[in-house]
């Protein structure tokens, strides 16, 4: 794992947009992407950039079960909003989390990621370690399924709601193994909320209760945080 550690998000934001330039110089072609808080602020640097990404395919982490991609609190909405109606891409794929075959989708998922295999993958980490929406207990060697989301990760999703009741209680997310399946990973975690779930993503134990552990194994992992993210360390 390389660690950078920074003073902010703001400056975690432009250490991870220098990583977006390298990679896409060296022809990077299938980004995976991620939704939350925590890469917007990477996206506004995307978008402020001249980056071109029409040559390129994302691939996202996850989206809720039940919210169509014209909902304003689905993943589908947040990447347009935040990313796609400003820097087009070749191709884009979010599970399709308004499915009427909810448990197909996930298969058909699996097809995409292996027909288009992940150079680049960002991720943002849950307080309980969770990565894409692989909640605590998740088995390493998942690949794209439903999720029943944990108490605690639908609590800290409430602040995005109007309606705290109105929060999904599922997900379709990639799995641990499609995860790890990319060529690279580029994680961020900035705030104190974050700090014990990257102490324990770094020091702990490889293991299932901590999803984020297992970046341990992978080969090519950058960590970007900042000081209150690395309080714990
Ligand atoms: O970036 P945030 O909003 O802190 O969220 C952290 C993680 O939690 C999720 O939003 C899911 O709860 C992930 O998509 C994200 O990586």
């Amino acid at each position: 794992m390389r660690i950078i550690k920074v003073s902010n998000p703001d400056v975690g934001a432009q250490r991870a947009f220098e990583i977006y330039e390298d990679a896409l110089a060296k022809g990077t072609q299938v980004l995976g992407l991620a939704t939350g808080a925590t890469p917007i602020k990477l996206y506004e640097k995307f978008v402020d950039s001249s980056l071109d990404f029409s040559d390129l395919t994302a691939i996202n982490l996850d989206e809720y079960v039940g919210l169509t991609p014209q909902d304003p609190q689905s993943y589908h909405y947040f990447m347009q909003q935040h990313l796609f109606q400003y820097k087009p891409f070749k191709q884009t794929f979010i599970p399709d989390g308004a499915s009427d075959d909810i448990e197909q989708a996930p298969k058909a998922y699996d097809d995409i990621i292996a027909q288009h295999p992940i150079d680049l993958q960002l991720l943002g980490l849950g307080q309980n370690g969770h990565i894409g929406f692989n909640e605590p207990g998740t088995p390493f060697n998942s690949t794209t399924h439903v999720v029943n989301l944990t108490e605690s990760t639908i609590a800290a999703n409430a602040r995005f709601f109007d309606n705290p009741a109105s929060v999904p209680t599922q997900a379709i997310s990639m799995g641990i193994a499609s995860v790890m399946s990319a060529k690279k990973i580029l994680l961020l975690a900035f705030g104190e909320a974050k700090a014990a779930a990257v102490a324990a993503m770094v020091n702990g134990p490889v293991t299932e209760a901590l999803p984020a552990s297992i970046l341990q194994e992978h080969a090519d992992v950058t960590i970007i945080i900042d000081d209150a993210a690395a309080s714990k360390l």
